[in-house]
């Protein structure tokens, strides 16, 4: 049987439902917006659901045996079905949410238990979402980029130049989230992108181990404390970050800083940890210095963090709500974003992005949905399971 056409609409846009767990293992965070996969017609709500603590916990615990876990530990099934249930119900509130978006496709991230240079491993299952939301959902968006020899990571740089597209160049988006990245778009309109070093997930296990409180909320303990400015140096002397972009990061690559600042009490070990990233990210080596840069993620909340990145940067620093996005739901959007250029067969990734030798496409989709395209239903589609370009 012929692979059906793209669901398409006549003005060549789709209703999108993005989902990311982040780095940060917070939870997941769900978003929709209207796209042709080039630019953006209509943002629509966006929510967040916190994973359960124990989640959290077998997530983590997941991150320090990724290396040598295999497919078929049960202990990874389980979280990997936990999550799923999760991003369900993610789906099913933000469709109850907002009953007038007709979704047609989901794009789900799932969670990244690891990253290296040549393996990144996202667990979630993609079936098991499908089946439960009738929806068709694509997936594993970075295993395309690795395998043709890409970092597979960054992916949102390809969102933040389209949301960027009226400002003035150079231009940069960053992201603060679990790790942090950062979009430069060119004065000649060229996009540049890297994962910067460590955003919050350093600070957030310090927090935890200090207070037992999963985040340094609103920089209270980095905001008590005082940077040891050295031992910051000393961290920055790690090789990462004289590579040039692009490059990528896992979250457990700067682990070992935690012991390294150990010696020091909360409030200076925070101070520190903050320090740290500010100055990682102001000292990316970039072949511009953009004028302005928007602040999207959960760092953009902590105001010891945003005071430490605005003394830092030779730019403006503004939070991304400045240009009426949505900080905490970009992210999300940007899965949904990609699923469609999937879908279109456009790129995901650029050289200048993840460093893969040329213009990458990726993503891969599963429908085990009754009604394939959600509202828009193929006139002769009887199959249950249309087979277009990335298909299962
Ligand atoms: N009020 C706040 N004060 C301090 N930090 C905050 C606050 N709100 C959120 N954060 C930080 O933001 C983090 C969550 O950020 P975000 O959701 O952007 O991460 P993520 O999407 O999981 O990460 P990544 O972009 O690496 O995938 C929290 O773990 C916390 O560190
Ligand atoms: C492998 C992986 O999941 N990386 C995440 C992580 O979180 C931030 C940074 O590191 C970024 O590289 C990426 O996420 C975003 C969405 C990205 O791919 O652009």
């Amino acid at each position: 049987m012929p692979a059906p056409p793209p669901p398409f609409t006549p003005d060549g846009s789709l209703n999108a439902l993005g989902l990311m767990s982040g780095t940060s293992l917070d939870g997941v965070d769900a978003a929709l917006i209207r796209t042709d996969g080039l630019s953006v017609t209509a943002h629509g709500p966006s929510l967040t659901l916190p994973y359960p603590a124990h989640i959290r916990q077998n997530l983590r615990d997941l991150l320090d045996s990724a290396p040598t876990l295999t497919s078929d530990s049960a202990a990874l099934k389980e979280a990997e079905h936990a999550l799923t249930l999760v991003h369900v119900q993610a789906v099913q509130r933000l469709r109850a949410l907002a009953p007038d978006w007709a979704v047609d496709v989901v794009g789900f991230h799932g969670q990244t238990i690891l990253h290296q240079p040549g393996r990144t491993w996202q667990i979630g299952d993609a079936a098991c979402l499908s089946a439960q939301t009738d929806l068709p959902v694509v997936h594993d968006f970075r295993s395309a980029d690795v395998a043709a020899g890409g970092e597979g990571a960054p992916l949102v740089p390809l969102y933040h130049a389209a949301l960027l597209r009226n400002r003035p160049y150079p231009v940069a988006a960053l992201n603060i989230g679990g790790v942090a990245n950062l979009t430069l778009v060119t004065r000649d309109g060229h996009i540049l992108a890297c994962d910067t070093g460590p955003g919050n997930a350093l600070l957030d296990d310090w927090a935890y181990q200090h207070t037992g409180i999963p985040c340094d909320t609103n920089g209270q303990l980095a905001l008590q404390g005082t940077a040891d400015l050295a031992l910051v140096d000393r961290l920055l002397a790690h090789p990462f970050f004289h590579k040039p972009a692009p490059k990528s990061l896992d979250r457990m690559s700067f682990h070992s800083a935690l012991a390294q600042v150990g010696a020091l009490g909360a409030a200076d070990g925070a101070a520190t940890l903050t320090a740290f990233t500010a100055q990682s990210i102001a000292r990316t080596l970039l072949p511009e210095q953009p004028k302005e840069w928007f602040v999207c993620g959960g760092g953009r909340h902590n105001p010891a963090l945003m005071a430490a990145l605005a003394q830092a940067l030779p730019g403006t620093l503004h939070p991304a709500e400045q240009l009426g996005w949505n900080g905490d739901a970009l992210e999300a959007e940007c899965f949904g974003f990609l699923a469609v250029r999937s879908l279109a067969g456009l790129p995901l990734s650029l050289p200048t992005t993840t460093g893969v030798p040329s213009a990458q496409t990726g993503g891969r989709l599963t429908c085990m949905s009754i009604t394939p395209w959600g509202r828009r239903l193929w006139p002769d589609a009887h199959t249950t399971s249309p087979p277009p370009p990335h298909s299962d």
